[in-house]
């Protein structure tokens, strides 16, 4: 197989990231002598702590660093350009741990609109993407970066709803965006945080495949409290399981 660009999505706070830190835990176990790239592509910069990475420079800082050299430059690139020529500098920013190699888009600090930064995120996934064999993606909550395209190299995404209704149709808004934009390879739900089963009848996905269910987990519960990296979760672990069965759905394990 290619390589594997794996996007995490769906609304905000239903476990994008404790999910997508499960997910490089699991590829890191698995597959040892895999090159795997995790990217926090969240504003909300959760991964980072999940996995217990400090971040040295993110995605942000090197756009503004070379906006500001662009701007002395009389040669009137474009800022993705002067990013092509500058690629170094991300591999530089990755902060490699645990098996993996980390980068982190960053908070822009401009309120309102993060179309450039998105544009960045989509022409950094880009050149990077061939340059390792898994890269999971915790994407930002909604449809913003699917709608830009950023996701457009994603071959595997994953959408992720809790049991509320409002959950499912913001992975099925996703979802037909993504069919429009994103020429993905396969894509499924996890429903995350079901602990009743008998709920499960009531959940419609509007057809996505389910690939796995996960209850409340309290090993990771115990994790966040203490600030430690979902990379220590036990083997037995609700969302270690889960995780497993949805990456083996995908025909990733
Ligand atoms: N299966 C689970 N069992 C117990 N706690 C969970 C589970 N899934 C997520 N949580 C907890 O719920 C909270 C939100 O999860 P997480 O940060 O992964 O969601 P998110 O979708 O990435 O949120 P955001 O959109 O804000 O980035 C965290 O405190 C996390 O530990």
């Amino acid at each position: 197989m290619g390589n594997a660009v794996i996007t995490v999505a769906g609304k905000g706070g239903v476990g994008k990231t404790s999910i997508s830190a499960a997910i490089v835990r699991q590829l890191v176990r698995d597959h040892p002598e895999a090159r795997i790239l995790a990217i926090d592509a969240d504003p909300a910069v959760g991964l980072a702590t999940a996995l217990a990475v400090q971040v040295k420079e993110t995605i942000d800082d090197i756009r503004k660093a070379i906006t500001a050299s662009g701007e002395e430059d009389k040669s009137k690139k474009t800022a993705i350009e002067l990013l092509g020529e500058s690629k170094f500098r991300i591999f530089d920013a990755m902060v490699e741990q645990d098996g993996f190699a980390f980068l982190a888009v960053g908070r822009p600090e401009a309120a309102g609109c993060y179309c450039s930064i998105n544009s960045y995120l989509k022409a950094v996934i880009s050149m990077v993407s061939d340059e390792f064999d898994y890269v999971v993606i915790d994407g930002e909550a909604g449809i913003e970066q699917v709608n830009r395209r950023v996701m457009e190299r994603v071959t595997h995404l994953i959408l992720v709803t809790d049991p509320s209704k409002k959950g499912t149709q913001v992975i099925q808004t996703i979802k037909k965006v993504a069919d429009e934009l994103v020429m993905y390879k396969a894509i499924g739900v996890i429903i995350n945080r079901l602990n009743d089963p008998q709920v499960a009848r009531y959940i419609d996905t509007g057809g996505i495949p389910v690939l796995s269910e996960i209850p409340d987990d309290k090993n990771l519960a115990l994790c966040d409290v203490q600030g430690r990296s979902v990379m220590e979760l036990p083997d037995d672990s609700n969302l270690v399981l889960g995780v497993q069965r949805a990456l083996k759905a995908l025909g990733i394990a």
